[in-house]
């Protein structure tokens, strides 16, 4: 086909902060880039650039519902979100419309197994008491028990989902002599063997885990599962930490936990709600690290994930099965 016989796509970018590789790999495609000007992404703005586009590059957490396929109009073929969790998207409607939907999970594994790490031995270690005792100038000199941490040497490790991101940080801790891993989905993981990774009940994780790591997508299954009587049945020396999404949690029975002493604490990166106010209760208990939802925050990953989002909006556009389609 010739250029001039091509069919020019429109495509509607959410988000101004994009990575160029995607934009540049759209153009190439022959797509007309519609790139929305506002950081945050401003929905009566976006809705305002939908009429007539072929396809949404959507990059960002606001919902994504019926009212923006209705704006878009019935020419749009294919959405894509720059996420790996797709908890924001009302799923079912883009079934019942056959709307191809796309999402990013596989490339934001490593960004944020590293930072799960990160918050493990953050957590473990009490990196935020420590600080906040060298600000209230209360550092404890010639003490021998004083911040007694947890280590990861010879824990059990537990995962709460073991896809790709359960498995990358399996994978890093292979050398940290850790006691055992478990994990518990709903069915077994096949290659759970590659990891040395044993299949455990949600009792089992709960009881046996010395780090418990949150790593699994928000659903109606997951929702709240980390509760009062779940933080009761866990180990007084766990190290809770979650990367998944925080209404995995049920936060004031976490906060409760980590009062009370019923856990050692917590390294969270994701939490309810988000963005978190700075005077929330969390924000005052020495033992819980909080960082602003930062797992996928490298340059690195975020130009996968975007290219990944380009392309698969552009086998939608070009009538083949999205890389990741998200049903
Ligand atoms: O939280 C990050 C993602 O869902 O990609």
């Amino acid at each position: 086909m010739t250029s001039a016989a091509r069919r020019l796509y429109k495509v509607l970018v959410t988000h101004p902060e994009v990575p160029l590789p995607a934009l540049e790999f759209l153009r190439q495609k022959g797509c007309e880039t519609i790139v929305c000007e506002n950081i945050p992404p401003v929905r009566s703005d976006i809705l305002q650039k939908l009429p007539g586009v072929d396809a949404i590059f959507w990059a960002s957490y606001q919902p994504l519902n019926g009212e923006v396929l209705d704006a878009a109009g019935s020419q749009l073929k294919a959405v894509s979100t720059m996420s790996s969790g797709i908890d924001y998207v009302d799923v079912p409607e883009f079934k019942r419309r056959q709307m191809p939907l796309g999402h990013t999970p596989g490339v934001v594994k490593n960004g944020v197994a590293d930072l799960a790490i990160g918050l493990m031995i953050a957590a473990g270690r009490f990196f935020h008491a420590g600080r906040q005792l060298i600000e209230n100038s209360k550092w404890e000199k010639e003490r021998i028990n004083w911040l007694m941490g947890q280590e990861i040497r010879d824990s059990v490790i537990g995962f709460m989902g073991f896809g790709g991101i359960g498995q990358a940080i399996a994978k890093r801790l292979q050398c940290w002599d850790v006691k055992k891993i478990i994990y518990h989905t709903r069915t077994r993981r096949e290659n759970d063997v590659d990891f040395g990774a044993h299949h455990v009940t949600f009792d089992e994780l709960l009881k046996e885990s010395d780090f418990l790591v949150v790593a699994c997508p928000l659903t109606a299954e997951t929702k709240g599962k980390f509760h009062a009587e779940a933080f009761g049945k866990m180990k007084k020396n766990c190290v809770f930490v979650n990367v998944g999404r925080g209404g995995i949690v049920d936060q004031d029975a976490l906060i409760e936990a980590l009062k009370t002493g019923q856990i050692f604490s917590a390294g969270l990166d994701v939490m309810t709600p988000e963005p978190l106010p700075a005077d929330d209760p969390l924000m005052k208990i020495p033992n819980c690290v909080v960082i602003p939802h930062m797992g996928t925050q490298t340059l690195k990953t975020t130009t996968e994930m975007a290219m990944l989002a380009a392309n698969n909006l552009i086998n939608a556009l070009e009538g083949k099965p999205m890389v990741c389609p998200a049903y």
